[in-house]
């Protein structure tokens, strides 16, 4: 266990730089992520998020700093965390439920076993009576649960989402928000989600990095105290727009 793991970290991300070439893209970004807290990196387009989050994966190697879960170095390692990108397509030639169980297939289990395992989850991730249909006879959202699904099969307990919603229309996105909340009401997992829309930050977060023009860097922590369980009402209330007008401040700075 590492020295510097406080009680219930799951994620700590300590001081990464990252270069392509002459281009600094992250500069100097440290972050700690909770056990069940749903932590969203806001930022503008092309400031350097999903390089981050390919540096939390282990998919890509820092030139400074370190990734620790669970107090464990896994700094260039991948298969620890779940990482669901914007496109997250889903296999059309096979079965949603095989779509959802191949990580686990990936791992080595049986189909039948990984079957077995993967349909208690279809009724909370409200799929149930989907399982043998092909993706192209579902809706757009029903997808991205899907894909949700199969993420969180991956790995339970640390998620990463890069703007799962962005393909989204206005209407079906915001319903998924509030899904993902009920969602996690009933499953528990940490959660670390990117997206450059402000609003969707405020409504799900317990924390959010407001991150700088590239390199990105963190130019505010922000803890959001809303009160749970969330639901639509409160992106009206003042509380809301009082965190709104602060956040824009500080990105438009
Ligand atoms: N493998 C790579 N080689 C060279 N440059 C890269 C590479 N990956 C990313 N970049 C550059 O790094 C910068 C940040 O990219 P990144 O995808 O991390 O940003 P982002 O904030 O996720 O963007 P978006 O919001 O548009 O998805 C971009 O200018 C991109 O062109």
């Amino acid at each position: 266990m590492n020295s510097c793991q406080k009680n219930n970290e799951k994620l700590l991300v300590k001081n990464l730089r990252k270069s392509f070439e002459n281009l600094l893209v992250v500069d100097n970004i440290s972050l700690t992520l909770k056990e069940n807290e749903f932590v969203t990196l806001l930022g503008p387009s092309g400031c350097g998020k999903s390089t981050i989050f390919n540096i939390i994966a282990g998919l890509l190697n820092p030139d400074k700093g370190n990734v620790y879960i669970d107090g464990e170095n896994y700094t260039g390692k991948t298969g620890r965390v779940s990482y669901m990108y914007q496109k997250d397509l889903l296999l059309p030639w096979k079965r949603i439920i095989d779509n959802v169980a191949l990580p686990l297939v990936i791992k080595g289990e049986s189909k039948r076993k990984a079957r077995e395992k993967v349909k208690k989850y279809f009724e909370v991730f409200g799929l149930e009576g989907f399982e043998y249909k092909y993706p192209f006879q579902l809706s757009g959202g029903m997808r991205q649960r899907a894909a949700l699904m199969r993420t969180y099969m991956f790995s339970k307990d640390v998620i990463l989402l890069d703007e799962p919603f962005g393909g989204l229309d206005a209407i079906t996105k915001s319903k998924m928000q509030k899904w993902l909340l009920d969602v996690l009401n009933k499953l528990k997992a940490s959660i670390l989600f990117i997206t450059h829309d402000i609003e969707e930050a405020i409504f799900l977060s317990d924390k959010i990095y407001i991150l700088s023009d590239r390199p990105a860097s963190i130019k505010e922590e922000i803890i959001i105290n809303l009160p749970k369980p969330r639901d639509r009402e409160i992106t009206t209330s003042e509380e809301f727009n009082e965190i709104k007008r602060h956040i824009l401040n500080i990105m438009n700075n």
